[in-house]
């Protein structure tokens, strides 16, 4: 044969899942986008047709539905980890399982004559993210987070960096520095029932933590903030070994403001031109020591 099948993988991808939770009047929502992957014996379904081995697609994304409401949403790791326990152990032909998961936040519309009871208003913030994988004996948990803005209007300055003939670039004592984080931290959770982690407490101190670490750096450039970031979620959380962050450097210029007659100095509260393109890109990994890297440097495939 000419060919040999490479890797491959397959299952249902962007499952939208809106499970809602009665608590007498008061509701909760869980709004969960669910991709499925699969690999295993699949082998003969590539090179002759045969679908013997095959879970149809179908069937994972009806599983998905029916897990939420059987066992309902704990927290999207739960959820994932059920989901990914069951089509391995479930599928002989299938070895490992891969289960993606975005989640969008909710908040309680208070409105005088509804007491917020089940109206939401959609958050605006970051898209919460949970990645498990697991192959029948090991499992990694991988959560994070994307589009989450955040901004310090002073703190920030970037200076002593290499000129060359192309700089033009002026030196800055006092900036705006401004991101949007996308960050994904690696669990050290190996499987044990005992030792697992409270995912949504996790979730959020290991965002307080980053944003504590963004607001409090005095940052001589966004690569040292982001391994103060990095450096503030291991230390504070030992359930996390590893943590990279994708962070857009989304920079804000003084507008030239001498042709009216008027100065434009950051001292004083200055205007600045936000551009969107082009943007610095400043990406990093932390580690806690001894550990391995394993998170993928491109974090758009993960
Ligand atoms: O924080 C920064 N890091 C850089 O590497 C860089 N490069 C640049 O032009 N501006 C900045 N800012």
């Amino acid at each position: 044969m000419p060919t040999i099948l490479g890797q491959n993988q397959y299952g249902k991808a962007e499952n939208r899942v809106v499970k809602i939770t009665r608590d007498g009047a008061t509701h909760h929502i869980k709004d969960l986008n669910v991709s499925v992957s699969l690999s295993g014996d699949m082998d003969d379904v590539h090179y002759s047709g045969s679908n013997t081995n095959v879970l149809p697609t179908d069937t994972t994304k009806n599983t998905v539905y029916a897990f939420a409401k059987e066992h309902g949403v704990d927290s999207a790791e739960q959820f994932g980890i059920h989901l990914a326990r069951h089509f391995v152990t479930s599928q002989e032909p299938i070895h490992r399982a891969r289960i993606r998961i975005e989640e969008y936040a909710w908040e309680r519309i208070d409105a005088p004559g509804s007491e917020g009871e089940h109206s939401f208003v959609r958050r605006g913030q970051e898209t919460r993210l949970a990645q498990i994988t697991y192959d029948g004996s090991s499992w990694e948990v991988v959560s994070g987070l994307r589009d989450l803005v955040v901004m310090n209007s002073t703190d920030s300055e970037f200076w002593g960096y290499v000129k060359d003939k192309y700089t033009t670039l002026k030196e800055a004592y006092d900036r705006i520095l401004a991101t949007e984080v996308s960050a994904r931290w690696r669990y050290n959770w190996t499987g044990d029932a005992q030792d697992m982690p409270d995912w949504d407490t996790s979730y959020e101190q290991t965002k307080r933590h980053l944003l504590h670490a963004f607001a409090e750096t005095y940052s001589l450039s966004l690569q040292q903030t982001l391994y103060q970031m990095g450096t503030r979620i291991i230390d504070h959380r030992e359930e996390i070994d590893e943590v990279r962050f994708s962070l857009p450097n989304k920079h804000h210029f003084l507008v030239d403001l001498e042709p009216f007659g008027l100065k434009n100095d950051t001292a004083d509260g200055a205007v600045y031109y936000a551009a969107d393109r082009p943007y610095g890109l400043i990406e990093g990994t932390v580690l806690r020591d001894g550990c391995e890297a394993r998170i993928p440097a491109d974090l758009t495939n993960l």
